[in-house]
């Protein structure tokens, strides 16, 4: 119906909605020039702009609350009336909200700055994460020298941010509660619109644990006999610095002392891209040809020319990957200090993957110009990653030369996805279990680290490889919680991802349930206009319509299920409950002793 009311909403909510995108350009802007340009006057100016806008989207909310679009009757007014109306720390006041983007910011810029000193050097303390010291954890065999870079990093880039981290707390806190919010965590659980969100996540994370614990086994089993008895004990926490990352949340990087068949390696797919002389561009470029062989958008020329694609050599860059939409005239970009390997391949397609989004629904007002569950914005990228980094395809792009794997090739292929995606989960679990018991002052702060030791420990049996105390303050030598980014999105991505991964390989005719021949593990979506259909009429909607609706419409299904997932890794999962048994291998682990007790 177009009564008069409706009809004035309307009018009222495209006009704000222009303002809210011109808004949103200058903010991400100001925000890409800090990011791709560290220093004090472009940080100084991004808060500004910041500051600036807040108080507007204050103002806009406040009108909202005000009038009776909440009730229209028109669904859409009421949709974006309800969206419009979440603040977040715009709620604050000027100088409450201005300390806020500080302790945020001040954050970033020490984990975008640290760096440490050499194992091998001491007096020589210019190795930054990316690449320097990412290249010894994937390298180093020494668990010496492990532990060094792995204390190193967490004593610059985490303790000395106790302070900013608390103020933090103090003031999203008061933010949380302006908005009627029990606490920030509150505010965070809201994007998901779905009240049961938290108990589903608790439930997929038990459903998976049984998977997760043989993984955790194999590996500790494998590890123990590389490097002794001392280092690896048989039931116990893994030490962190052993699984090639710093987080623990990826082991892929050290999958030489633990592929199932040594016998059948990988192609060293690195080493392939670099005797082919594979370049950072060459990479993009892969990347956008698979999104246009589905029919998909093509990377604008401003993407190319504007993007930040390599660490720059003349200044100081926040290299953790990004992706950035700047709300007008398809102008996207990228921002990664990209390496040629394939862990960089798998970032390149997952930051892709944001772009894409952006471009899909950049035709709807700026309201609904983003997921309607932030995990879906996570998932995309991953999506198409599972297709690229199949035999099937990189046999296609010439990177490997047999397609077909035999059945131990095909047993190391998906370990070398379990590793990655499976051993995911309790790392993202932790992190915002971690957040929400601080949020919500369930964690005392005299036990902030080590109650996230504690949880890293209970739910996915790694440990740091030195002691810590509550004189240290780890949780910030991980970005994201530097950069106030909520991290349960790449949870629920880990999930979502194998249901459209499903979904899309059925349309490509790569997928037949039972048919051995079709699985999902060896599935390439690439060049179907089918599947590329299915994800456009799903990523232009934006946060348009609930996130439920719009699954159902993709893959049939209403909620996150990790059905897809298992069925995807079961050749694994079964080949490792039978060779954990085989071997003896103990499961499971007890309480960490890097903490008192
Ligand atoms: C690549 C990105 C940018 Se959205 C990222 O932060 N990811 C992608 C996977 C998990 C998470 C991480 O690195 O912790
Ligand atoms: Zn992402």
């Amino acid at each position: 119906s177009c009564s008069a009311s409706v009809l004035e909403s309307r009018r009222f909510f495209e006009l704000e909605n222009e303002q809210l995108r011109k808004r949103y350009h200058e903010e991400f802007l100001s925000g890409y020039t800090y990011n791709t340009n560290v220093t004090e006057a472009n940080r100084q100016a991004m808060i500004e702009v910041y500051a600036r806008n807040a108080e507007l989207n204050k103002r806009l909310a406040q009108r909202i609350k005000a009038s009776d679009y909440m009730e229209s009757e028109d669904d859409n007014i009421r949709r974006q009336a309800t969206h419009l109306s979440k603040l977040g720390a715009s709620a604050l006041n000027p100088d409450d909200f201005l300390a806020l983007q500080n302790a945020i910011s001040s954050m970033q810029s020490n984990y975008a700055t640290t760096t440490v000193c050499s194992y091998t050097n001491q007096s020589d303390c210019s190795c930054a994460l990316e690449p320097c010291i990412q290249e010894r954890l994937s390298n180093s065999r020494d668990p010496a020298e492990l532990a060094w870079y792995w204390r190193e990093w967490y004593d610059k880039a985490g303790t000395p941010m106790r302070d900013h981290f608390a103020e933090y707390v103090r003031l999203t806190r008061k933010a949380a509660h302006l908005n009627d919010h029990r606490s920030y965590a509150d505010y965070w659980v809201q994007f998901y619109e779905d009240a049961d969100f938290e108990r589903q996540l608790d439930a997929t994370f038990k459903q998976l644990l049984p998977f997760y614990r043989q993984i955790h086994g194999y590996v500790r089993y494998r590890l123990r006999q590389h490097y002794g008895p001392d280092v690896m004990k048989a039931d116990g926490n893994i030490p962190i610095s052993l699984l090639g990352n710093m987080w623990g949340q990826s082991w892929t990087e050290v999958i030489d002392l633990f592929t199932p068949f040594p016998e059948k390696p990988f192609v060293d797919v690195k080493a392939e891209m670099e005797r082919q002389g594979y370049t950072v561009q060459k990479l993009f470029e892969l990347g956008d040809q698979f999104f246009q062989s589905l029919g998909l958008r093509a990377l604008p020329p401003t993407f190319w020319n504007l993007s930040v694609l390599t660490r720059p050599e003349d200044r100081q860059v926040v290299c953790h990957a990004s992706a950035w939409d700047f709300y007008q005239d398809s102008d996207v970009r990228i921002k990664m200090c990209t390496e040629v390997d394939t862990h960089y391949f798998y970032v390149v397609h997952h930051e892709l993957g944001h772009i894409q989004y952006y471009l899909q629904y950049e035709q709807q007002p700026a309201v609904y110009r983003g997921a309607p569950n932030p995990g879906f914005h996570e998932a995309v990228g991953d999506v198409i990653a599972l297709s690229v980094m199949s035999a099937k395809h990189l046999k296609t792009i010439g990177l490997i030369d047999n397609a077909k794997l035999d059945e131990k090739s095909r047993i190391n292929q998906l370990f070398k996805q379990a590793i990655s995606k499976i051993v995911f989960l309790p790392f993202g679990y932790a992190v915002d279990k971690y957040r929400y018991a601080v949020f919500r002052n369930e964690l005392e702060e005299s036990q902030w680290n080590c109650g996230f030791w504690q949880m890293r420990s209970e739910f996915g049996g790694v440990e740091p490889p030195v002691s810590r105390t509550e004189k240290d303050f780890d949780p910030p030598a991980k970005y994201h919680i530097d950069a106030d980014v909520e991290y349960l999105r790449y949870f629920a991505a880990h999930i979502f991802q194998f249901q459209f991964h499903k979904a899309l390989c059925r349309l490509a005719g790569q997928y037949e349930p039972q048919n051995s021949q079709l699985t999902l593990d060896n599935c390439d979506i690439y060049n179907s206009k089918a599947a590329g259909r299915a994800l456009h009429e799903f990523l232009s909607k934006g946060s348009s319509r609930h996130w439920k609706e719009v699954l159902q419409e993709f893959t049939g299904e209403t909620e996150m299920d990790a059905a897809a997932l298992l069925e995807y890794f079961d050749p694994l999962y079964q080949w490792l409950k039978q060779e954990n048994s085989r071997l003896g291998v103990p499961l499971g682990w007890g309480p960490t002793d890097k903490i008192p007790s």
